[in-house]
């Protein structure tokens, strides 16, 4: 499934609705373990992961210092969300508005990562969704190095491999990996579904017992 290929309706999809998919489906330790700050809130981002891995360093290549991040961001693909591990690092940032241009000039869908990003107020403006564990305006050059990309993370006690499904949205993260995304999203799209009839139900005045127990879903 590519963004492309979502289907309708999915942007009703949460990553709440994700999480109970997944634990439906015995997959109960997909959610990173905090939540990660959206640099707007009420922003969603839900895409195939695109891996990287950064990492505290001080090497410097003097003629091409950012080189391997310009390699993985050009890399990127349409539908994709940049899955960026740092150890939580707080070495620096090393993500910030033109790196985001770059990722939606590509068709990319988002950044998530458990270190900094900047130039967040520019990233809101572009209206790109950026998911943080902090922000901080310092340069990653010699500082921080991407030392690995599209192989598999750990995030907030998470393994993340590329092209697996994430979705971050203002409660958190939810891996769904490649394998059981079809039996997680039909899951994920039914739930859904009952929701939508759970809730008009419950405005409609109808007793919280009564929906629980005609639909057995909350
Ligand atoms: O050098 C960085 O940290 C990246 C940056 O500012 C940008 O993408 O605009
Ligand atoms: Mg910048």
């Amino acid at each position: 499934m590519k963004a492309s290929e979502q289907e309708p309706g999915d942007e009703r999809l949460t990553t709440a609705m994700l999480s109970d998919a997944l634990d439906e489906c015995g997959l109960r330790a997909q959610v990173l373990e905090n939540r990660l700050i959206p640099v707007v809130p009420g922003t969603r981002a839900f895409g195939r992961a695109a891996t990287a891995q950064f990492e505290a360093g001080q090497e410097d290549i003097p003629d091409d210092p950012y080189g391997a991040a310009i390699d993985y961001i050009s890399g990127l693909n349409r539908g994709e969300l940049a899955v960026i591990a740092t150890g939580e690092s707080n070495a620096s940032a090393f993500w910030g508005e033109l790196f985001s241009a770059a990722a939606i000039g590509a068709g990319a869908v988002g950044v998530v990562t458990d270190g900094n990003l900047r130039d967040t107020p520019q990233i809101a403006r572009l209206g790109f969704p950026a998911f943080a564990r902090s922000h901080r305006p310092i340069d990653f050059r010699r500082r921080m190095q991407l030392v690995a990309s599209r192989g598999v993370v750990r995030i907030l006690g998470v393994e993340i491999s590329d092209g697996d499904l994430v979705m971050a949205d203002d409660d958190g993260v939810v891996v769904v990996p490649q394998a059981v995304e079809a039996q997680v999203l039909a899951a994920a799209r039914g739930r859904a579904a009952a929701e939508s009839t759970v809730l008009k139900e419950l405005l409609g005045g109808e007793s919280l017992r009564s929906v629980w127990d005609r639909h057995r879903i909350l």
